[in-house]
């Protein structure tokens, strides 16, 4: 099947039970369900085990740079960038980055920081030569926004994207959908979807949080 690595036709149900364990929804940023992965983080062999499978799926795919969203997907486009030894660029919030092109302002599934509701990402003029092959890799799509965004930068830069990976995936929104039908020629690749994902977490305060016991109040000032 074009663009599909053999390696990835297991589907790791033992491992996506594990990592959504790890991964509770919280109401947040005025959404009902916001996924908070600070505990596959807190985790070393769920973090390494998902890296794994990533780079399971990578290796061996001709694919020049890896660039990762800020700032969940610098956590995950790293180590990958490591593992199969490919460089490494950010793709920033706007004004984060000298010597960058910004794209054009996008909307996600809550509001953005730059004062409107949106965001805009910016990359390195230096991040990528005409022609380089492109993995682009975030935690999440939600509404697909950023990752659309991420795209266009891309494209915007004569890089060829060729391929998306995002750990999660929301299926309701339909993000993945849009971005498929925008980019026919990039694979939308995700590990979860909010199916898997159905711990809620406990409110602040009531136990199993690093703040249980301290001296942080429940709204989290401390
Ligand atoms: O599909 P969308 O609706 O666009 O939403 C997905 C994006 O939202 C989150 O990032 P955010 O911009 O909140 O940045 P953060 O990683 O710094 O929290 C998430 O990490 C994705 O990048
Ligand atoms: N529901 C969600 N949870 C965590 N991060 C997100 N980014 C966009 N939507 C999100």
């Amino acid at each position: 099947m074009a663009g599909v690595n053999p390696a990835t036709s297991q589907d790791y149900e033992e491992d996506k039970r594990k990592i959504a364990a790890v991964i509770p929804y919280y109401a947040f940023k005025g959404i009902d369900r916001f996924y908070d992965i600070s505990g596959l983080l807190l985790s070393p062999a769920l973090l390494r085990r998902t890296i794994e499978i990533l780079v399971e799926r990578y290796k061996g795919m001709a694919i020049d740079k890896i660039g990762g969203f800020d700032a969940r997907g610098f956590l995950l486009g790293t180590p990958l960038a490591l593992e199969l030894d490919i460089p490494f660029f950010m793709l920033r919030k706007q004004s984060k980055l000298p010597n960058s092109v910004t794209g054009d302002s996008y909307t996600k599934e809550y509001e953005g920081d730059d004062g409107k509701g949106g965001d805009a990402l910016c990359i390195s003029r230096t991040a990528i030569n005409p022609g380089d092959k492109v993995l682009l890799v975030d935690d999440l799509i939600a509404t697909g926004g950023t990752l659309l965004a991420g795209l266009d930068l891309v494209h915007a830069r004569q890089g060829v994207v060729v391929e998306a990976a995002c750990m999660i995936e929301l299926g309701f929104l339909e993000g993945g959908k849009k971005v498929r039908e925008r980019n026919p020629n990039v694979t939308v690749w995700s590990l979860l979807s909010e199916d898997h994902l159905q711990t809620r977490g406990l409110p602040p305060g009531t136990g199993g949080t690093s703040t249980a016991g301290s001296a942080c109040a429940s709204d989290g000032k401390c």
